[in-house]
């Protein structure tokens, strides 16, 4: 389930087949792809000059099984840059395999993407976090990657990167900071944060004692994606720049009445999704001007 079939699946042609799919259909030639995290899907909508895919019709794509996650490429112009949207992200939690659920970053390397955005939806760790907080992502903690579970497992393919890739530079310095200057220009500073994000494998929820092991660790946030998309990106060389919706705090407490559910997530989600949307939507425009890319 976990990582890709050690038989040597002919992958990087499995995703030339499906980015060439794209390529011949599509008049966008996208350099930015933005991963949609739950409920976040409407960031998509400022894109202009759209054209749509839907995960059931494009070659060797996975399909979206969890609410809030539509399942669809949408490409288009951001501030006349061209863009790429994935609605609807892949989990490990679904059962898809971690090649499954990363496969759509390798078709985007072959697009000619250059950027990567994560979006994701998340629990807050740090006291200091509230509900509706964006957390401009510095670092990760890959738990399931920790523990063998790595979307980098099984035969390394050099054509996309080495077999050792280094992971302390992931987060692009110059996109974070560009992220967190324009945070004060559009008047959002009080509620962007910078922090380090961990994946947990899911479905459930943390446990208390989950809870507290994770906060004792220095983790700020907390979901259930991002990383094995992350690692692949930076293995095939794009930019990698992340943002968390905080949509909960986790429970650190035992006897609470509070408890939270995927629900609960995806309204939050809704009401945030617009101020996401402006962000990533003037980050784009701004690495546009400032030729950061
Ligand atoms: O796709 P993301 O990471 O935004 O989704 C989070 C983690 C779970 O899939 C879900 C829990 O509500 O939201
Ligand atoms: N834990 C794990 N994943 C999540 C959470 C959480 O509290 N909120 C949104 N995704």
């Amino acid at each position: 389930v976990f990582s890709r079939d050690v038989s040597c699946i002919p992958y990087y042609e499995e995703c030339q087949k499906t980015a060439d799919w794209l390529l011949s259909r599509t008049k966008h030639k996208p350099k930015f792809a933005i991963i949609c995290g739950s409920g976040l899907g409407m960031l998509a909508e400022t894109l202009q000059d759209q054209e749509v895919f839907k995960y059931s019709d494009i070659p060797n794509f996975p399909q979206s099984t969890v609410q809030g996650h539509v399942g669809q490429l949408v490409f288009g112009e951001l501030k006349r840059k061209a863009c790429v949207y994935m609605q609807g992200r892949f989990h490990m939690y679904e059962g898809h395999s971690l090649y499954k659920v990363t496969f759509p970053v390798r078709v985007f390397k072959q697009l000619g993407v250059e950027t990567l955005i994560v979006t994701n939806a998340a629990g807050s760790l740090a006291d200091s976090y509230k509900v509706g907080d964006i957390m401009v992502i510095k670092d990760h903690v890959n738990f399931p990657g920790l523990a063998g579970y790595n979307a980098l497992s099984g035969p390394n393919d050099e054509r996309f990167g080495p077999r050792f890739p280094s992971m302390s530079d992931t987060y692009d310095k110059d996109l974070r900071g560009l992220a967190l200057d324009l945070s004060i220009k559009l008047g959002y500073s009080h509620f962007v944060q910078e922090g380090v994000y961990c994946m947990v494998g899911g479905p459930n929820f943390e446990t208390i004692a989950e809870a507290r092991l994770l906060h004792k660790l220095g983790i700020d946030a907390v979901g259930m994606s991002t990383a094995p998309e992350v690692v692949v990106a930076k293995h095939c060389g794009l930019k990698v720049f992340g943002l968390s919706l905080i949509t909960n705090q986790v429970l650190k407490e035992y006897g609470s009445n509070e408890a939270v559910n995927h629900e609960k997530v995806l309204e939050i989600s809704k009401k945030r999704a617009g101020i996401l949307q402006d962000f990533v939507t003037e980050l784009v425009a701004q690495i546009n001007s400032n030729n950061t890319n």
